[in-house]
């Protein structure tokens, strides 16, 4: 269900292009640091391999906790801990940020999802009528959308604000529709480079774009404020029909 890119690089510098990418402590460009952060680049610890609990689900804990490298472009003490859990239908991502030091810090965060699509201007993305967002692409002020169905047929980097904490889109692999159930996360990035932004991503292959659609979940709008042994704590579920 998830996209991965024929051109992806595997080298610890930049985002893998495609998959689930964590973005942290920073969304978007970063005067101090790289691009959305360092928390995709960093090389998480597995604190729980995939094991199966009670219920029968598969669980599985990753861990990213600050070293010299995170220190040096930003000197907060953290601990990050992912619990991903998969069901059949359902895939779940819960996100634990932990302040371990002795000063508050400032973070934004955001689960970078890659969908994969077979035609992505014949999938919708349903739930975003009536947010404020923020057109990345013409730098527009803040509108409204008015769209009950978002479809996209062209470059598209939107960032909605106090979104509902249910999204659907429509027309994933084989026809299956996908719910996306988020908590704690207020906002959503809805992302396509189209032609344009292929050509220029040596990671991305020209003719990928239609194939794929960021639906992003996160707290990017806004700051967090986390003081000295505070927890931040949010999640995403990704939902599909079962085939009977
Ligand atoms: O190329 P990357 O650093 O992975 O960023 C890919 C994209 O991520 C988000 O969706 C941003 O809103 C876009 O502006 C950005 O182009």
């Amino acid at each position: 269900m998830l996209f991965l890119s024929k051109n992806a690089l595997f080298d610890n510098k930049k985002g893998i292009r495609g998959g689930i990418p964590i973005v942290f402590p920073h969304f978007g460009p970063w005067p101090i640091g790289p691009q959305h952060g360092f928390a995709r680049i960093q090389m998480w610890e597995v604190e729980q391999l995939p094991s199966v609990d009670v219920s029968g689900n598969v669980v599985a804990i990753i861990a990213l906790v600050d070293n010299a490298e995170t220190r040096k472009i930003w000197d907060f003490k953290f601990k990050l801990r992912m619990t991903l859990t998969l069901l059949k239908c359902c895939f779940s991502m819960d996100l634990h940020v932990t302040n371990t030091g002795d000063a508050e810090f400032n973070f934004t965060t955001l689960i970078h999802t890659y969908f994969r699509l077979p035609d992505v201007t014949k999938s919708r993305v349903l739930g975003l009528t009536g947010c404020k967002y923020f057109d990345k692409t013409t730098g527009q002020d803040i509108q409204s959308e008015t769209r009950e169905q978002l479809s996209v047929d062209r470059n598209i980097d939107n960032i909605y604000a106090n979104v509902p904490d249910e999204l659907t889109l429509t027309g994933g692999p084989a026809g299956r529709t996908i719910k996306i159930t988020k908590k704690g996360f207020p906002d959503t990035v809805v992302w396509n480079p189209w032609v344009d932004g292929a050509q220029k991503m040596a990671d991305f292959g020209d003719d990928e774009y239609p194939l794929m659609l960021c639906v992003e979940v996160g707290h990017v709008v806004k700051k967090v404020s986390l003081a000295p042994a505070q927890e931040f704590h949010a999640s995403q579920t990704l939902q599909i029909q079962c085939p009977e």
